[in-house]
């Protein structure tokens, strides 16, 4: 039996065009001979749809969908589709109204199997709207046992993890039931080196109960979330027999030999090379998909001349093309020749357009119009920020006059520590680097000018062997230029010392202890956890950021602003380390 994979960039409640990508998957499909064809979680309405599914509008909309697929899909084709169903047993039992849900469409009939695992963890909140599903589910399609998962349900392998999450193991459950295949419907979200780990854990589970699974996942962008793709299929053995494109959507067929009792070899695409590829795809995709989800076409950022400005351009620009990237230069009396110079180059290099509008008259009407008030003071971080909170005015106006939408392009590191200006850098649509560390901004950069998708890009100008990011913008010392001779390492650690204790911090929860022992200054662990929670008031007034990371300042980050906690003060010792 051929079975198809489709591998779908749903817009979030775009009921008909997701139902319309559905259609035209499965008349591809069909053409291809295939029998069944896959789609990702919740494909009809996009994932996460999150409190649209409490509108019941909503939710009635997708049932009036998914009837309406199951009458126009073609005849010969078995369809699986990610939807809701209501828990008509919830007002009696005080249940969640909904269950997640994939549907089998299959000669104008419907049968739903409903999602039993669900994450309420980092991003996730499925408990806040889904009732678990009670019984394993499986069908089958001309005399072959299908298992069906989504996403969730393939994550709780005891022997993979080492410890069980949940009390039920749906694949033990299917293997139990003793099904040929099973299929996993995912909307699995993307961080560095997600992929490899999924297909490390399918295969685990694969050879543990010598069954081949299919996994589909969605592709695309939806808000701070990168889905990307990359679905694939092992055979009993845990071998890989199919993998799809990542970061981009697709449709792949994979063949069950029911001799064999296993999947054929199919198409292969081959992994990213290196991390800083994954990372680059990702936020490609993030940037493109929100730019274009939310309407707009073309975005507009300020150009320093520094390695953040840089990088963000360079991946709008591959993102949206170079005509649809604006930079704007906005020297001040503290701004260095080479910031000027070397924006200037990048653009070059990138072709995109830019304007210069010095903002050293408008500084001085601030100062004119605050001699008074400010009058015996010190200059000081409020001065400076006036310049900052200039250039984000300027850039919010040249937004609204010509519909772009703003990049802000704050990376993570100083988003952690609150090194940027509210009202001012941190201005924008979207933040595009707020979960890429520094010292990660730097090796991407080194990356680019080296990789060989400068080749690829058309949108690129320059030939493959001439750099993208000039040289000399990631050699200098990165500086916020708001005062003379300002470097950001007089007010903040090394950014390799810095980023490595966010990482253990923030990525790994070590302690206070952990982190000396691991080699750091505790004087300099307990600053920057103080600046980490200071800050907490700023990212919360943050543009949504595109995670690339396990856990990033965004919707799974959660943490309370007017909080007394305090980690010196509240440090404690237990038998073996010091928590803080
Ligand atoms: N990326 C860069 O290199 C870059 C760019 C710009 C600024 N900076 C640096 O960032 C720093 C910005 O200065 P800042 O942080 O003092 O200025 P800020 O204006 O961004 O934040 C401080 C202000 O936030 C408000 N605030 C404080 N606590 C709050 C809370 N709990 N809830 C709501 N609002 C609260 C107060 O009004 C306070 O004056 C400076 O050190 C500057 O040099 C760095
Ligand atoms: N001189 C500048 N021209 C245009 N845009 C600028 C300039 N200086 C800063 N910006 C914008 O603000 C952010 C943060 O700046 P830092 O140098 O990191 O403080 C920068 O990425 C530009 O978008
Ligand atoms: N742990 C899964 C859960 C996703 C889901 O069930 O939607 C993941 O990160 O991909
Ligand atoms: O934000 P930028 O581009 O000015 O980068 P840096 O902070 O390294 O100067």
């Amino acid at each position: 039996m051929k079975i198809a994979i489709a591998q779908l960039n749903p817009i979030i409640g775009d009921l008909q065009g997701n139902a319309q990508q559905i259609l035209s998957a499965a008349q591809k499909a069909v053409d291809n001979g295939a029998r069944l064809l896959l789609t990702p979680e919740l494909s009809l309405c996009g994932y996460p749809p999150r409190d649209l599914l409490l509108n019941p509008s909503f939710v009635a909309g997708m049932g009036v969908c998914l009837e309406q697929l199951a009458r126009d899909l073609p005849a010969n084709a078995a369809v699986l589709v990610g939807t809701v169903e209501e828990n008509f047993q919830a007002h009696k039992n005080g249940g969640k109204p909904l269950f997640n849900s994939m549907a089998l469409l299959a000669q104008g009939k419907v049968q739903h199997f409903h999602k039993r695992l669900l994450p309420t963890y980092d991003v996730f909140d499925e408990c806040r709207y889904f009732e678990p599903g009670l019984k394993p589910n499986y069908f089958t399609l001309d005399d072959l046992n299908i298992g069906v998962t989504i996403c969730e349900d393939l994550w709780n392998d005891d022997q993979f993890w080492g410890k069980r999450s949940y009390a039920i193991d749906p694949i033990a459950d299917l293997a139990t039931v003793g099904v040929d295949l099973i299929v996993n419907l995912s909307a699995s979200p993307y961080s560095v080196g997600k992929p490899r780990f999924r297909e490390a854990m399918l295969r685990h589970g694969a050879v543990r109960y010598q069954c081949p699974i299919i996994y589909a996942n969605q592709v695309g962008g939806n808000d701070d979330l990168i889905f990307d793709g990359g679905s694939f299929a092992l055979n009993s053995q845990g071998e890989i027999v199919c993998r799809l494109s990542a970061f981009a959507p697709d449709l792949q067929i994979v063949e069950f030999d029911a001799g064999k009792q296993d999947l054929q070899l199919g198409s292969l695409v081959s992994e990213c090379e290196s991390e800083d590829e994954e990372i680059w795809h990702a936020l490609v995709l993030g940037l493109r998909d929100y730019v274009f989800k939310c309407g707009f076409s073309q975005v507009v950022l300020g150009l320093s001349g520094g390695i953040d400005s840089s990088l963000v351009a360079a991946l709008a620009t591959a993102a949206l093309g170079k005509e649809n990237v604006f930079g704007v230069l906005m020297p001040s009396p503290y701004s260095s020749e080479h910031s000027i110079s070397d924006a200037l180059a990048l653009a070059e290099n990138l072709g995109m357009k830019t304007t210069t509008l010095p903002i050293g008259e408008l500084m001085q009407g601030y100062d004119r119009t605050l001699v008074n008030l400010f009058a015996g003071t010190e200059f000081g971080l409020a001065e400076e920020n006036i310049q900052s909170r200039i250039r984000g005015n300027l850039l919010m106006a040249i937004a609204n006059k010509f519909g772009y939408l703003l990049l802000s392009t704050g990376n993570k590191s100083e988003m952690a520590v609150g090194y940027c200006t509210l009202y001012g850098d941190m201005n924008g649509g979207l933040a595009v680097i707020a979960d890429v560390p520094k010292t990660r901004v730097y090796s991407l950069c080194r990356w680019l000018n080296q990789s060989s998708i400068l080749g690829q890009v058309e949108t690129f100008r320059r030939n493959v062997s001439t750099e993208i990011i000039p040289q000399n913008v990631i050699d200098k010392a990165p500086s916020a230029e708001l005062k003379p001779g300002q470097f950001d390492q007089d007010s903040l650690p090394a950014y390799d010392v810095l980023d490595d204790i966010l990482q253990r911090l923030i990525g790994n929860h070590q302690s206070v202890a952990q982190i000396v022992a691991a080699g750091h200054d505790s004087v300099v662990v307990y600053r920057v956890i103080q600046m980490v929670a200071r800050a907490e008031f700023k990212r919360k007034q943050a543009p949504p950021g595109l995670k690339i990371s396990d856990r990033a300042f965004g919707t799974g980050w959660r943490m309370p602003i007017a909080s007394s906690w305090d980690a010196l003060k509240n440090s404690y010792q237990t038998k073996n380390r010091l928590c803080v």
